[in-house]
């Protein structure tokens, strides 16, 4: 979003400008906020934009969260806005109304549907429609785009949405953030519902099922919680790793589980690890979430996050040239929702000033996001950052040790300096302690060979550099 710009009050343009700012506002904590507030307290939310946007109003579920996200967030939330819009906008609390006013209201893509469902499955008048299935019916098959990094969990997936209850259950999906692994369930259980009408289908992100449990704890509920769950055709649940540390949670879902196995109804789950990589969840139950299908997805590669950038622009009515696709693709690596952040950036800066769609145009759109990157990346960063990850001193990065517990560390610090800075080999090699560029070009190949061969040092990396974006 730019600043400074002139802008008229009334006419479509102020929604999009306000639905594009609040999700630029979201997309921006979704970077500054550990994953897990995020995930509890912004995700959650959505807003409403006057046409003039001087007045957001924030819908919240109820009042304990109102209150805390005003004493949390508020402030934050207002300045970001302010500063992504160039002036000041107020900020507003309420309560989500019960049948909240979907057209107006702007949800960020990557939550669940618009409303705020956490009563869903309580209040009796929610029923009457049957029971809601939180699948948010824009995350399709279709609107996925293929590629090598996720050639092998869509596969599965489609498999599973054919023929439930079949082959790869429980389908245990795994990977960083914003790499899609939402949208695949909500594409599992799209498609099932479109084939099979009365399928009983439901979408639950992990924290919400151990909010279930706790409310059913309070109220002495658990027979009708076992029913609602246990009765499911197709669970799909998101990010299972918030199940650390919460015990009961964790028996009420192996219950379920088994449950849900012996009547082969299908289990999607997704997490931020590969089942054995999940801490303080126990064996038994993450032996089971290995005991079907286990896939990965991986962080999208160039060709295909220009393949994303295309389709996203031309579903919003844009047509993005290939040459600015690749000049995005280039500088925006780390994950879909990213690329997702900086698009909008641009369709708004373009049609906000009317201007083509251009490489010089998107360089401008994204000047700051593109100017953190630089600066938040040197050499120097990078052996830290990759010396805190493997436990090794800093020391190490520059010393002609060579056992391999130090080598190893430092041929990835040398990969990750070739591949997110501008330096050239024989740059790098200097700051290596006076290495030779064939040691460092050894390295650049062995690990980029290697990354492509082990998903454990893919994911690795893939951590490195989301650190290093910061
Ligand atoms: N291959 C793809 N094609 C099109 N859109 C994609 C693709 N992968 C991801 N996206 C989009 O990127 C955004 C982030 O994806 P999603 O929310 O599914 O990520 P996630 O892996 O579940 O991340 P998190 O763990 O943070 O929840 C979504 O808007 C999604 O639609």
């Amino acid at each position: 979003m730019t600043q400074g710009h002139s802008h008229s009050s009334s006419d479509s343009s102020g929604l999009e400008l306000g639905q594009s700012l609040w999700q630029s506002c979201v997309d921006q904590l979704a970077q500054e906020l550990p994953e897990q507030q995020f995930n509890t307290w912004i995700k959650p939310l959505t807003a409403q934009v006057q046409d003039d946007i001087s007045k957001v109003t924030i819908f919240v579920a109820n009042r304990f969260k109102l209150d805390w996200v005003r004493a949390q967030y508020s402030n934050r939330i207002a300045g970001l806005l302010e500063k992504l819009y160039g002036q000041s906008v107020q900020v507003e609390l309420a309560i989500t109304p019960r049948e909240a006013p979907v057209k107006s209201t702007f949800t960020p893509r990557t939550a669940e549907p618009a409303v705020v469902v956490e009563e869903a499955y309580v209040g009796e008048d929610r029923m009457a429609g049957g029971p809601k299935n939180r699948l948010n019916s824009l995350l399709t098959f279709e609107s996925l785009v293929e590629g090598t990094a996720n050639r092998m969990a869509r596969a599965a997936a489609m498999h599973v949405a054919t023929m439930p209850g079949h082959l790869y259950n429980p389908l245990f999906i795994y990977g960083g953030v914003g790499l899609g692994k939402t949208h695949l369930m909500h594409a599992v259980g799209n498609r099932l519902l479109a084939d099979k009408q009365g399928a009983k289908v439901l979408y639950i992100h992990a924290e919400q099922f151990v909010s279930d449990v706790v409310k059913a704890y309070q109220r002495k509920t658990f027979d009708e919680f076992k029913e609602r769950y246990h009765s499911l055709d197709l669970l799909l649940i998101d990010d299972v790793q918030f199940f650390a540390n919460k015990d009961r949670t964790q028996e009420e879902f192996f219950n379920a589980f088994e449950a849900l196995l012996a009547k082969k109804s299908h289990i999607v789950m997704t997490s931020d690890t590969y089942p054995k990589g999940l801490t303080d969840i126990h064996e038994r139950l993450v032996s089971r979430f290995d005991s079907g299908l286990t896939v990965a997805i991986e962080p999208p590669e160039l060709e295909m996050r220009v393949a994303i950038l295309i389709n996203k622009a031309r579903a919003e009515g844009s047509e993005m040239p290939e040459e600015v696709a690749f000049f995005v693709a280039k500088n925006v690596r780390s994950n879909v929702r990213e690329l997702e952040g900086a698009l909008r950036k641009i369709l708004a800066y373009s049609r906000f000033n009317q201007k083509e769609i251009s490489i010089q145009l998107a360089r401008e759109a994204l000047r700051d996001l593109l100017s953190i990157q630089n600066r938040q990346i040197s050499v120097e960063n990078i052996q830290k950052t990759v010396a805190d990850y493997y436990k090794i001193k800093v020391a190490d990065m520059y010393s002609k040790k060579r056992p391999a517990s130090i080598a190893r560390p430092r041929q990835i610090a040398m990969y990750l300096a070739k591949e997110l800075t501008q330096k050239s080999l024989p740059e790098i090699g200097e700051l290596f302690g006076g290495r030779d560029h064939t040691t460092v070009l050894h390295a650049v190949r062995k690990i980029g060979g290697e990354r492509q061969q082990l998903t454990e040092l893919n994911q690795q990396l893939h951590v490195l550099e989301q650190t290093l974006k910061g």
